[in-house]
């Protein structure tokens, strides 16, 4: 660690431009020290103030962070209620963070969804932060992958109707800008996935774009995770010889 605790990784090492995280063992995080659920939610957003700060200074472009998904809504009321109320306090702490850190807060998501005080905060904050230049911290938020993929057939689909494009044009790059991630441009695809607690599946994230992704499974439970944590699956990924299906 150098002495403003920014964490460096070797030169040679190559950082992932994406990073995509899905942030899990919150839950049994609480468990094992004998607290509720939800401060394993709260100690998990404590964390992603100190991963995404660690990502930017180690020059990753975009951080996508699985945040909610479209099948967390049948959880307990109590525990979606309070992680509806979690992105008001993360950017109630954070902003000035990211501000200072010249980080652009994006969301990947079915937002209109949401309850009206999470929805504004969170857009709040995405459009507080347009002009930053800095790491794109992409929150997938009320997202699922198969939800997403029928969203853009069903958008092509009404295009091809109405005559606004041909059906014998559609190709990947086509479909791809049909997706929620097409904001993120030519970077919408992660270089590397990360996984925490051990746990080895996608869980219906990001599935068109995860297609030629390295995927790193980390046992660490997300609230214990660390820069180091982050730093080590980084020189995995450098350690990977990735192909992209060819030989
Ligand atoms: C629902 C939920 C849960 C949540 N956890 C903490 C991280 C571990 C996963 C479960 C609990 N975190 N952490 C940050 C956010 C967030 C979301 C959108 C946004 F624009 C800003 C912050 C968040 N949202």
């Amino acid at each position: 660690m150098t002495e403003d605790n920014k964490r460096q990784l070797d030169p040679e090492i190559s950082v992932p431009k994406h990073i995509a995280i899905i942030m899990d063992g919150n839950g049994r995080w609480a468990k094992e020290k004998g607290q509720p659920r939800i401060a394993g939610h709260k100690e998990g957003m404590n964390n992603v103030k100190t991963i995404a700060t660690a990502a930017s200074h180690l020059g990753v472009k975009v951080l996508s962070l699985y945040a909610f998904s479209t099948e967390n809504w049948s959880r307990p009321s109590k525990e979606v209620n309070f992680l509806m109320r979690l992105p008001v306090d993360f950017f109630g702490t954070f902003m000035p963070d990211l501000i200072k850190e010249n980080i652009q807060v994006m969301v990947t998501g079915f937002t209109d969804h949401l309850p009206d005080r999470t929805r504004k905060v969170v857009l709040k904050a995405v459009e507080d932060t347009k002009d930053n230049t800095g790491m794109i911290l992409n929150f997938a938020f009320n997202y699922g992958g198969r939800a997403e993929i029928v969203h853009a057939a069903k958008s092509l689909a009404i295009d091809a109707v109405n005559g606004s494009i041909d059906p014998d044009k559609i190709d990947d790059a086509m479909f791809a800008n049909h997706l929620l991630t097409n904001q993120l441009g030519d970077l919408a695809d992660p270089d590397l996935l990360i996984r925490t607690s051990g746990e080895e599946r996608i869980s219906n994230f990001m599935l068109w774009q995860l297609a030629y992704s390295e995927m790193v499974f980390d046992k660490a439970y997300w609230p214990n995770y660390t820069v180091d944590n982050l730093v080590e699956d980084i020189k995995e990924f450098d350690r990977r010889d990735r192909r992209f299906g060819s030989v």
